[in-house]
């Protein structure tokens, strides 16, 4: 992994009068959510949470509604004010930072988009895109210049001199989003910024910031629900339930090796092809097998082997990049992963989803002991009910930076 820019350590958000008291007491902290919820009135939404995010990654959290993860995206620069642990930011603590220092932090270093856009309705989209500059001092004809670029790459040229309410949703995000852009910040944070969209402009502003990662390279933490959002964005995805982390890893992993049945679940609707690479399913190179056959790279999207591997009868071969053969696949290997025949979760349920012999099981001669040298770290879960707890404390979530 790239150096992390992002470190979470041991964070904890518990709300509720005495939540302070949680994480360091191992009676509390030993406790469920449940049981912590019955015995003291307080909601753990962040329990234990330990992450890097590297630099220049898409860095996706997501987990159902009540889980946690608008917290644990505002824990980041304390716009939530975690209970205890560390976020650190290029290996400054932010939970240490003053009042001037945090300020800067959230003006250059880390933006914020926003699901309810978070938009000034009296300001023009160019005084929206370029107040970040404003309020940072920068000079009007700089800071004009410097939004119209950012204007004109977010695809809202012409629409300068409108206001918020006269633009459709998507491009109301599209201010949002430059407005994140405008000061040039290393890191920006998406808190679930297309929900409130319709599927088509979704679709387009998933691709937007897809093409604004290609071209800029920032660092992103990206909040859904949406698991196929999650799959199209991000490196890496943190699945949480009841404030804890159950899985995180690669897309891939978490398709072909869901940590639980609860992962497995929420992966089941996936099209496995369309996600898994043939690393998946490559088999031993058989002796049989003739070698001046066709061969596929291990990590062509088994979706995209299929033609290949049905048009012949004999084995297809498998290659790393420099051109070694690593192994063969085959047609029922193919089927197997569209069928979802073999496979068990790592807490043993029988799924139907993990790929027998994929990278992290190693159990069927197959030729990877281990995915890409991605992380896909699991803890173990705990029952514990959902978010119909105490009232929420009066923070606001769409605090404008
Ligand atoms: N200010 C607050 N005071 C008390 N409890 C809160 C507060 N904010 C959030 N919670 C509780 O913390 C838990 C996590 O909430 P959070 O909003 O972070 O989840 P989420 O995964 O972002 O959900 P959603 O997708 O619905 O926004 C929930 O049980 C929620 O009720």
């Amino acid at each position: 992994m790239n150096s992390p820019v992002i470190s979470v350590r041991n964070l904890w958000k518990v709300f509720g009068s005495g939540g302070e008291k949680v994480p360091g007491n191992a009676g509390l902290s030993g406790q469920s959510s449940a049981e912590l919820l019955e015995s003291t009135g307080c909601v753990t939404a962040v329990r234990n949470m330990n992450f890097d995010v590297a630099k220049g990654e898409v860095f996706v959290v997501m987990g159902l509604s009540g889980s946690g993860k608008s917290t644990l995206i505002r824990c980041l620069t304390r716009l939530i004010e975690p209970t205890s642990g560390q976020v650190l930011v290029d290996g400054r603590d932010v939970l240490q930072a003053g009042t001037s220092e945090l300020r800067e932090l959230r003006r250059r270093k880390i933006s914020m988009v926003f699901q309810h856009f978070g938009l000034l309705p009296h300001r023009t989209v160019l005084d929206n895109v370029s107040y970040g500059l404003q309020i940072r001092g920068t000079a009007k004809n700089e800071r004009y210049t410097k939004s119209q670029e950012i204007i004109d790459l977010v695809g809202l040229t012409g629409y300068e001199q409108h206001y918020p309410d006269q633009l459709s949703g998507g491009m109301q995000q599209r201010v949002g989003l430059g407005r994140a852009l405008a000061g040039d910040p290393d890191t920006i944070l998406f808190d679930e910024p297309f929900s409130a969209l319709d599927p088509l402009i979704r679709r387009d502003m998933q691709a937007e910031v897809i093409r604004l990662h290609k071209e800029m390279g920032k660092t992103m933490v990206f909040v859904t629900h949406d698991l196929s959002e999650a799959l199209k964005l991000g490196d890496r995805i943190l699945i949480m339930r009841d404030g804890e982390m159950v899985q995180m890893g690669s897309g891939d992993q978490l398709v072909g090796s869901p940590a639980d049945s609860y992962i497995a679940d929420f992966v089941s609707e996936v099209p496995r092809a369309d996600v898994l690479t043939l690393k998946w399913i490559t088999k031993t190179v058989a002796s049989s097998t003739a070698l001046d056959g066709p061969v596929l790279a291990a990590g062509t999207l088994i979706r995209d082997a299929i033609p290949v591997v049905m048009s012949t009868i004999s084995p297809v071969l498998v290659s790393n990049g420099d051109g070694t053969i690593l192994g063969q696949i085959d047609r029922d290997s193919i089927l197997s992963v569209i069928h979802g025949s073999g496979s068990h979760t790592s807490d043993g349920r029988n799924s139907g989803h993990h790929i027998s012999g994929g990278p992290t099981s190693g159990n069927n001669g197959a030729a990877f002991p281990a995915a890409g040298g991605r992380d896909n770290e699991t803890v173990p879960n705990k029952e514990v009910p959902g978010k119909e707890a105490a009232g929420k404390e009066a923070a606001s979530k769409e605090a404008v930076v």
